[in-house]
Parts: C-alpha cells; sequence; structure tokens
C-alpha cells in the first residue's frame, strides 16, 4: 500500500469543475512533481490533501487513514506549505520557528532540540537571530520550509516552492527535497517550470482543465501515451573538404536505416529521431540502433566527430500527452 492513495477526487465550484476524478498514488521517499498550467487544479488538489478543503466525491488515505472522514488523524502526518507562504516581519528565524514548534505541542527541551535540528538542516543556523523581513526570498522560502517540517511529517505537499527563486535558491531547495526524500518523506510538489521538476522527481503527474492526463515516470509516460518508443540521436560532422555534400550524404544515408523516422539539421548537427513500434520494452533498442547507426556512418567516410543520445524529457512527455490542449 502507497504512504499516499487518492482515488476518483472531484471538487467542483459550482457549475465548475476544478478537479476532475483524479487519481494516484505516492510512495514513501518519493518525490512526484504535479504538472499543469495556471488554473489546471493543481491548488485545488494540494489543498484538499492538506485538509484545508473537503472534496465533493472520492477518496483519499494517508498512511491507512481517510483523510475525509479522520482529518485530525491524518493532519499531523503532513506538511503543507501554500503557494503564498507568509513570515511575520518583526520575528527572528529563531523565534518564528520556535513559535510554529509550540503551536505543534512540542514543549521543553525536545522543543528547542527539534527547532536546532530544522535550522541545521535548512542552513538557518547562521541566520537564526535576523529578523525573517531581513531575509532574502530563498531565505525566506527556507523558514517556511523549515516550519512544515517540525513536527515531522510523513508528506510534505508544496505548492510551487521554487517559484520567484533564483538559480542558486533553486538548486539549493532541490537538494533539500532530495535529502528529505532520502529520509523517507513523501513529497508532492507542483509547478508549471518543467525542467525544475524533470531535475528533482521521482514521477510526475500532468493535470489539465482538472483531469490527470497521465502519471508515472517520464519514459514510462511518453512509452504509455504513444505506444511507440521513440529516442532521438545528435550527430555532428567535420566536413572539412568536402563541405555541404556531407550533410546530404549522411542524411540520405541515415533515412536508409530501420527505425530512423526523421532527420532534421539543426544548427551544426542532425537531429535523428528513432522510433521503436515494439514500444520501450525491446531491451536496448536505442544503443543498439545508435551502434549500427554510427558504424554505417563511419563505414561510409562520413566523419563523425560527435555522436549523441538525448534523452526526451519532462517538455516532451508533457506536450505529448496535452497534444496542445494548453493555453
Ligand atoms: N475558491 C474558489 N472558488 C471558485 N473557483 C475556484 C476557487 N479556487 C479555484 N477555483 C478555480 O478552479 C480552477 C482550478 O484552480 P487551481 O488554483 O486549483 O489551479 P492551479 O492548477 O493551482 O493553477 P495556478 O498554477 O494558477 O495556481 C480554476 O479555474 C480556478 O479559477
Amino acid at each position: 500500500m502507497s504512504l499516499l492513495e487518492v482515488k476518483g477526487l472531484r471538487r467542483d465550484y459550482g457549475a465548475l469543475r476544478a478537479v476532475d476524478d483524479v487519481s494516484f498514488e505516492l510512495e514513501a521517499g518519493t518525490i512526484l512533481g504535479f504538472i499543469g498550467p495556471n488554473g489546471a487544479g493543481k491548488s485545488t488538489t494540494m489543498r484538499i490533501l492538506a485538509t484545508l478543503d473537503t472534496p465533493n466525491a472520492g477518496q483519499v488515505t494517508l498512511d491507512g487513514h481517510s483523510l475525509v472522514d479522520t482529518p485530525d488523524k491524518v493532519r499531523p502526518l503532513i506538511g503543507y506549505m501554500p503557494d503564498r507562504y507568509g513570515t511575520y516581519d518583526d520575528v527572528t528565524v529563531l523565534e518564528f520557528l520556535d513559535f510554529f514548534a509550540r503551536a505543534y505541542g512540542l514543549q521543553g527541551r525536545a522543543r528547542a532540540k527539534r527547532v536546532a535540528s530544522v535550522m541545521e538542516f535548512t542552513g538557518l543556523i547562521p541566520l537564526q537571530d535576523k529578523l525573517t523581513s531581513a531575509l532574502s526570498k530563498g531565505m525566506k522560502q527556507r523558514v517556511a520550509l523549515g516550519r512544515t517540517l517540525l513536527h515531522d511529517p510523513k508528506l510534505l505537499i508544496l505548492d510551487e516552492p521554487a517559484d520567484g527563486l533564483d538559480p542558486r535558491a533553486r538548486i539549493e531547495l532541490r537538494e533539500l527535497l532530495r535529502a528529505l526524500a532520502d529520509q523517507g518523506k513523501a513529497v508532492l510538489i507542483s509547478s508549471h517550470i518543467l525542467t525544475e521538476l524533470a531535475e528533482i522527481c521521482d514521477t510526475c503527474a500532468i493535470i489539465e482543465q482538472g483531469r490527470l492526463l497521465a502519471t508515472g515516470k517520464v519514459a514510462d509516460i511518453l512509452a504509455q501515451a504513444s505506444g511507440t518508443a521513440v529516442a532521438e540521436l545528435v550527430v555532428r560532422f567535420f566536413p572539412g573538404e568536402e563541405g555541404e555534400a556531407v550533410w546530404a550524404r549522411a542524411e540520405r544515408l541515415l533515412l536508409e536505416q530501420p527505425r530512423v523516422k526523421q532527420v532534421a539539421r539543426e544548427g551544426d548537427a542532425l537531429r535523428i529521431r528513432l522510433e521503436n513500434e515494439g514500444g520501450a520494452a525491446a531491451g536496448n533498442w536505442v544503443d543498439e540502433s545508435a551502434a549500427r547507426l554510427l558504424a554505417v556512418l563511419v563505414g561510409a567516410g562520413v566523419p563523425v566527430c560527435a555522436f549523441s543520445h538525448r534523452e526526451r524529457n519532462l517538455e516532451d512527455a508533457f506536450m505529448h500527452v496535452t497534444k496542445g490542449r494548453v493555453a
């Protein structure tokens, strides 16, 4: 049984169905990226999972307890960071975290120990006596994340946590989230910045107009969606005296090979699209094709100087499953 199980979740606002029959699971120790355009239903789903709203239909269990029927049982297991989190201006980092630790019912030395351990984990110890109003956005966000960790929740629900952060703060956030997953926590994180999620998530769920279009690993989503596995190779040449003719020769040779569906020139390289109709399961079909194509090119005297495999990414998966319905 997964730590979090969501089945047939629905939320209507009048005539608007904001969340429509959404089902997915999240395992302990993993990070699930919740992806969708503005208004897709991410925040509504997350608010329901954080017990701040109730669904019109559907069931959610967390650690075996029904979130809808027994919210008091599951609240201690949840750490929720909304997309607009707040810090108080005239308190220090330490005072802020200590205040919430008291609110969580932590007392005495146990409270001091927990606050210190959260500050250590989030790198806030050097800033503990600074007013939260004097902190950068990245540091404020760490304080907010620290707050969600005080009661040691099993599930973290983070709504657009990287929004507005600079590149360094994003990388640091990524590292913190990976460390939390390694500690065994389940992390649900939303974003509409796909590259950001691709680098951090184990699995992803793509949502649009309230409906979940796909869930799973990026590679599986791509394979599931098309029934045909797709890969891309990129090859560069050193044309030398042969000049432009080398491109046409290479292109013709490549298009004669099995599984090669498209060859396109992109800057100083050729991008080769491969398709395997048997799906992704056929062993190392990409490596096998790559080895063959390289041998053919080199055997025909094409001056190859670089040859690489481009992983298909979350953007490809997103574009594929949403089929351009995204505004
Ligand atoms: N309290 C509410 N009352 C009425 N409609 C709402 C309410 N909350 C959300 N909605 C609507 O429900 C839909 C889903 O909104 P939601 O905030 O869940 O989307 P989202 O995917 O989180 O988008 P964003 O990235 O913009 O936050 C939108 O059409 C939104 O306008």
